[in-house]
């Protein structure tokens, strides 16, 4: 199968590695034109602009940062509208918002393309992994014609209906994730303020009925202060913006992600959005120096 691959952030090089490694031919775009070196060390093609990738593949996915970027490929010159047809399909896996996602659906829909959002949750290594969960939703036929991609870059994919109810899964999800590292992160630092061994803190963490993956992958990098980022915090808090609005829409109270979503500000403000999002726990240091 070809497909064609926009966006070789951190996720986007993980998973067109994953398709490479398992057959897929791939080309790929990515704004930083370099960043396709490596890729092509991997056996992809490279496309010189999101159009050239759409004109040549049947098929493409993109992983992009945020709405404005995933707005950018499609409506911007040389983007993916200029060359979007029957026959074609568009899958974009960035997480963004339903408006945006609706958006991009009808403008492809427009030209005759076929659509499918499908964010994911997992990160950095279940991409490498080919263990995402893909949060799918749009054309159901090219869904089905699409899932020999998802099964070699997820563990599973939902197919959730009509175009929207994907990101807004996505971002129940990861309002969920980012209120609970907020969470994680008070405790690490309420147990070595009152005396406590934080290493203690998350062997008793995992033996009881809140263990889950998250504190287990991240615990032991924020004891040692280490956030090399996998899932970037700058993205955290825009997935929390995106949630916080999701909220406002359907007047649903979220004091404790308003609450996650300020420190994650406040962590920005810092000059922390390029690390791991686990580095909101600097922030929480920070605050809790008074005696
Ligand atoms: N990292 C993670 O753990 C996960 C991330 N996600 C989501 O996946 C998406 C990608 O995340 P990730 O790979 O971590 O992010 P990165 O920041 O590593 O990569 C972002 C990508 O978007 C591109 N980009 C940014 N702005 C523009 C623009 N205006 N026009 C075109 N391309 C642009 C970047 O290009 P360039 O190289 O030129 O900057 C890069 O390819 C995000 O929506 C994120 O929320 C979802 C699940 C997990
Ligand atoms: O959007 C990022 C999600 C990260 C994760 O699910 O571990």
């Amino acid at each position: 199968m070809e497909v064609g691959f926009l966006g070789l952030g951190i996720m986007g090089k993980a998973m067109s590695i994953n398709l490479l490694r398992h057959g897929f031919k791939v080309t790929v775009w990515n704004r930083t034109l370099s960043k396709c070196d490596e890729l092509v060390e991997h056996g992809a093609s490279i496309g010189e602009t999101p159009a050239a990738v759409i004109k040549k593949c049947k098929y493409t996915i993109a992983m992009l940062s945020d709405p404005s970027a995933a707005l950018s490929v499609i409506f911007d010159k040389d983007g993916v509208l200029e060359q979007i047809s029957n026959g074609k399909g568009y899958i974009d896996m960035s997480t963004v918002d339903d408006d945006t996602s609706l958006k991009i659906s009808e403008a492809i829909k427009a030209k005759g393309g076929d659509f499918l959002e499908a964010p994911v949750s997992g990160s950095k290594k279940p991409a490498e992994d080919g263990q995402l969960v893909i949060l799918a939703a749009g054309d159901k036929a090219l869904y089905d014609e699409i899932v020999p991609a998802f099964d070699v870059l997820g563990k599973k994919s939902f197919y959730l209906g009509e175009v929207g109810n994907g990101a807004k899964m996505k971002l129940v999800v990861n309002m969920i994730m980012g209120s609970m590292m907020n969470a994680f992160s008070e405790g690490l630092t309420l147990a070595e303020r009152s005396g406590l061994n934080p290493a203690t803190l998350l062997d008793v963490l995992d033996l009881g009925a809140i263990s889950n993956a998250m504190f287990k992958l991240k615990g032991p990098t924020m004891l040692k202060n280490s956030y090399s980022p996998a899932f970037p915090l700058k993205h955290q808090q825009k997935d929390m913006r995106l949630a916080l609005a999701l909220g406002d829409e359907n007047a649903v109270s979220m004091p404790v992600a308003a609450a996650a979503n300020e420190a994650f500000k406040t962590a920005r403000s810092l000059g922390l959005g390029d690390l791991d999002f686990s580095a909101v726990h600097e922030t929480l240091k920070a605050l809790d120096h008074s005696t």
